[in-house]
């Protein structure tokens, strides 16, 4: 084996020692057709309850848009989710056997559970493809990825992310050089790579033309049923657009759920929210 080809094994990413291997949480089961339960959840901060009695349950598949006045607790669910933040009582489980509140946040990532922030945070000197290959599941850190040798299969995955967010003719292009709305693309192909079964969304289209919005649509739209989707969203043009169930979320609480146009009617909803 010469020199380089000693160096590529050394750095094969199928190989990992058995120690370095993350551990693995159980199961997800989702054998009852729901992947997200949250159950009579409640937090104070300084005696103020950002999150009141909350229930949500999210359907396998679903894509849901969760909807609500500023501080009605959108992000601090979201938090609740991927453990950053700790509820003062309730339950939290990612499908029927996964606690989520007895995890840490890499753990609940390293379950499934991905989260895109409202800001993209793609690396800007690296090239598109790069940037995905750096989110690989299992990746070890950027000068051991990027100089260790693709599997084929690794490569099929990288391509097939491209395809669904749309950027494969911009593969080789650095990320930097992107449009605001193709970074926010890439940054969704981003959490693909790390196969979630569960992604939380907050606000995409924020500062979007209306192509890029139409996009955007279709994209979570394709990702729904092989992944649960929850869509934090402040653009209600974008949410009807969607057609999907809504949840109305005011003070801490569920207000109200069902379609757009459901929603909209409830005088409730209108009075908090829709009617400012
Ligand atoms: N760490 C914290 N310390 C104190 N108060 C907090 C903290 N996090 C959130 N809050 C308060 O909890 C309430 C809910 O905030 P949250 O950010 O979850 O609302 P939101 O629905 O996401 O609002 P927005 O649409 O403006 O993002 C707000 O009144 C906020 O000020």
């Amino acid at each position: 084996m010469n020199m380089t080809d000693a160096f590529y094994e050394y750095g094969r990413r199928d190989q990992v020692f058995e120690f370095l291997k993350p551990v693995q949480s159980p199961m997800l089961d989702v054998a009852k057709g729901y992947i997200l339960y949250l159950e009579d959840i409640s937090v104070s901060f300084d005696g103020f309850k950002a999150i009141n009695d909350l229930n949500l349950y999210i359907k396998e598949g679903e894509l849901r848009c969760i909807i609500g006045p500023n501080g009605a607790g959108k992000t601090t669910m979201m938090d609740i989710i991927t453990g950053k933040t700790r509820p003062d009582s309730g339950s939290a489980w990612f499908g029927q056997s996964i606690n989520l509140l007895n995890m840490s946040e890499p753990e609940i990532a390293q379950a499934g559970i991905g989260r895109k922030f409202q800001k993209p945070t793609v690396f800007e000197q690296l090239s598109v493809f790069s940037n995905l290959e750096l989110s690989m599941s299992g990746a070890k850190g950027v000068f051991a990825t990027l100089t260790a040798r693709l599997t084929g299969e690794q490569k099929d995955q990288i391509d097939q992310v491209l395809t669904q967010i749309g950027l494969l003719d911009q593969r080789w292009l650095d990320a930097g050089s992107l449009s605001h709305g193709q970074k926010q693309w890439l940054e969704i192909g981003m959490l693909l790579m790390q196969n979630p079964k569960l992604l939380l969304v907050d606000e995409p289209v924020a500062g979007m033309t209306h192509q890029e919005m139409d996009r955007t649509g279709e994209l979570l739209t394709s990702l729904a049923g092989q992944h649960s989707i929850v869509l934090v969203e402040h653009d209600m043009d974008f949410v009807r657009s969607l057609a999907k169930q809504v949840t109305v979320l005011h003070q801490g609480s569920v207000l109200a759920e069902g379609s757009m146009e459901q929603v909209q009617q409830d005088p409730r909803v209108v009075e908090v929210y829709l009617g400012e």
